[in-house]
């Protein structure tokens, strides 16, 4: 649908033409004239599919620009996905001249608060940092009219929920809200119910909650074969961007100095790094000057990174919605993506409480060999010889080229050049990764026995934190060759557009999830 049909002012519609969106996805057209109408709206579709856009749009519309106060709040999990948002929503505002600010942990309160006294209209930030500027009066919301709960479930998640609801109390009562994820717990209903007032709930029907436009594998295997196996397939697989989530910071650190060791262009992005070497390492992957970007979770929720073509699950994620989200970060606005789970083999019930919330199966891998990869890495150096023939300045070096080309053959230097970039000698660079204390078995699992095949359709089960039920299982046999690939996945072909957003801070070893008292535990929990 056209976004001329959505009651949207022309001001605005210039801005979506000038960002480059022709059409409007199934979300924004659902819920842009919803919003418009004043509507509490819950709005949950794909990963990659335009949410910010969804409810962007409709709170640029409504900013009475003669307003000075902040009309607009939109609470972000993390750091990196609300300056992504406030980015997002400063372009799509420009042509109408809308103020938007951001506020986050980790940064310099005072600079903030010099920013917000130029009045903005829409204020964006993480709930704790949001929280210290109310509570400062350096922030008034008595006045907002919309209030946006994006990756609302992940708020729960870092256990967000005493600030959010410190942060509503705040807001007025008659106030618009609006709820965005791709994943909706059931507790994230309930807080929708307490807080939104008959809230419309939007879910845009997609067969399964993870695009097909991803091929999904996974590679079982023990813990301590794990580093050796990613690096082959990386070889293989040749990733133009890969995102690689570990489970803890310690985890981040040892695989992106392990990465670097091997000679991969990767850096690490957690909770402990500064803002400022937060924001550097994404801007230098957003720029591709490395291609590998090892993280916690605080990169899996909306981050819109370009042409991400990987995604690597160094570690399941415990919960199966961050899995949903993690590899949400490639497949995004209509590309295609490819990831790799890798499981050992008493975390088997993880992988199926994954696949029963994706209504999917993942395509067993089989682990490159030493020879594919050693294949793989000097077919990428040839293409990385041929970049460099591009870049390189005869001129300067004209006398040694002279005297080699004149001792040796076109092959011999070819080779030694091949070789070099290659670095196959790397590759053996021995790499320790210190072992995390195994997932916990689940609840009501089976610990990964194999063959056979049950029935279909387990789902989340309400109480005592367990996903169980019933799913088929595939068969030991059915490890192929490497990057092969199950045929059903490029069967839909449901518009879809995305890229990114965020995520930050603490860490909390095992939060009580603040939804209906089930308990889950989580390895590793990072908050602003
Ligand atoms: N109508 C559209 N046409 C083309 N591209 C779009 C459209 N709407 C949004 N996009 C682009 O699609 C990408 C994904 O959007 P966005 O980050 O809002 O997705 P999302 O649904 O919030 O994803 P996630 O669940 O991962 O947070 C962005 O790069 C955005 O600029």
């Amino acid at each position: 649908m056209k976004f001329s049909e959505l009651g949207l002012s022309q001001d605005i519609l210039d801005a979506i033409t000038t960002h480059g969106y022709v059409e409007a996805t199934p979300i924004q057209e659902k819920t842009i004239p919803l919003t418009l109408a004043g509507r509490d709206v819950i709005g949950q579709a794909q990963t990659g599919t335009g949410k910010t856009a969804a409810f962007g749009l409709p709170i640029l519309e409504h900013i009475d620009l003669n307003n000075k106060n902040i009309q607009a709040l939109i609470v972000s999990p993390t750091r990196e996905l609300a300056i992504q948002t406030a980015e997002e929503l400063k372009k799509l505002g420009r042509d109408k001249r809308v103020d938007v600010q951001v506020v986050f942990g980790g940064a310099d309160i005072r600079r903030q608060i010099q920013n917000l006294k130029s009045h903005p209209q829409i204020l964006v930030g993480t709930p704790g940092r949001l929280l210290d500027h109310i509570n400062r009066k350096t922030v008034k919301i008595d006045n907002v009219r919309t209030l946006v709960l994006d990756e609302a479930d992940e708020m729960l998640n870092m256990g967000f929920l005493d600030d959010i609801e410190a942060i509503i109390s705040k807001t007025p009562a008659e106030r618009q809200t609006l709820l965005f994820s791709a994943t909706m717990p059931p507790a994230i209903k309930r807080i929708g119910v307490k807080f939104m007032t008959n809230p419309e709930h939007i879910q845009i029907e997609a067969k399964e909650l993870t695009t097909d436009l991803v091929d999904q594998y996974f590679v079982r295997m023990r813990e301590n074969e794990k580093f050796d196996t990613m690096t082959r397939i990386f070889d293989v697989q040749a990733p133009k961007l890969a995102i690689v989530f570990g489970r803890t910071k310690r985890r981040v650190e040892e695989l992106s100095r392990g990465l670097e060791a091997r000679g991969y262009h990767a850096a690490g992005l957690h909770g402990d790094l500064t803002q400022q070497m937060r924001s550097r390492v994404l801007a230098q992957f957003k720029s591709h000057e490395i291609n590998i970007l090892v993280a916690t979770d605080v990169a899996a929720r909306g981050l819109d990174v370009k042409d991400v073509s990987h995604v690597y699950n160094f570690d399941i994620p415990q919960d199966p919605e961050s899995y949903v989200h993690r590899i949400g970060r490639t497949g995004r606005a209509g590309a295609k993506g490819v990831s790799v789970t890798f499981v050992a083999p008493n975390e088997m019930d993880y992988l199926r409480a994954v696949e029963d919330l994706t209504k999917k199966r993942m395509t067993p891998l089989e682990p490159a060999s030493l020879k594919d990869a050693r294949i793989g890495k000097i077919n990428n150096a040839a293409g990385e010889v041929a970049k460099l023939i591009d870049t390189t300045e005869v001129s300067e070096i004209q006398s040694q080229v002279d005297a080699l080309t004149a001792k040796y053959s076109a092959e011999q230097l070819a080779a030694a050049v091949l070789s070099s970039v290659a670095d196959l000698e790397k590759q053996n660079t021995p790499v320790e990764i210190t072992r995390e204390r195994p997932l916990p078995r689940r609840k009501g699992g089976n610990g990964g026995s194999r063959g056979g095949s049950r029935n279909g359709g387990g789902r989340r089960n309400g109480g005592g934190g367990g996903y169980r039920g019933n799913r088929e299982r595939r068969g030991n046999g059915d490890t192929r060759g490497n990057d092969r690939r199950r045929g059903s996945g490029a069967a839909s072909s449901e518009r879809r557009f995305g890229d990114y957003k965020r995520r930050d801070g603490r860490s909390t070893e095992s939060r009580r999830n603040s939804s209906g008292g089930s308990r889950r535990e989580f390895t590793v929990r990072e908050k602003d």
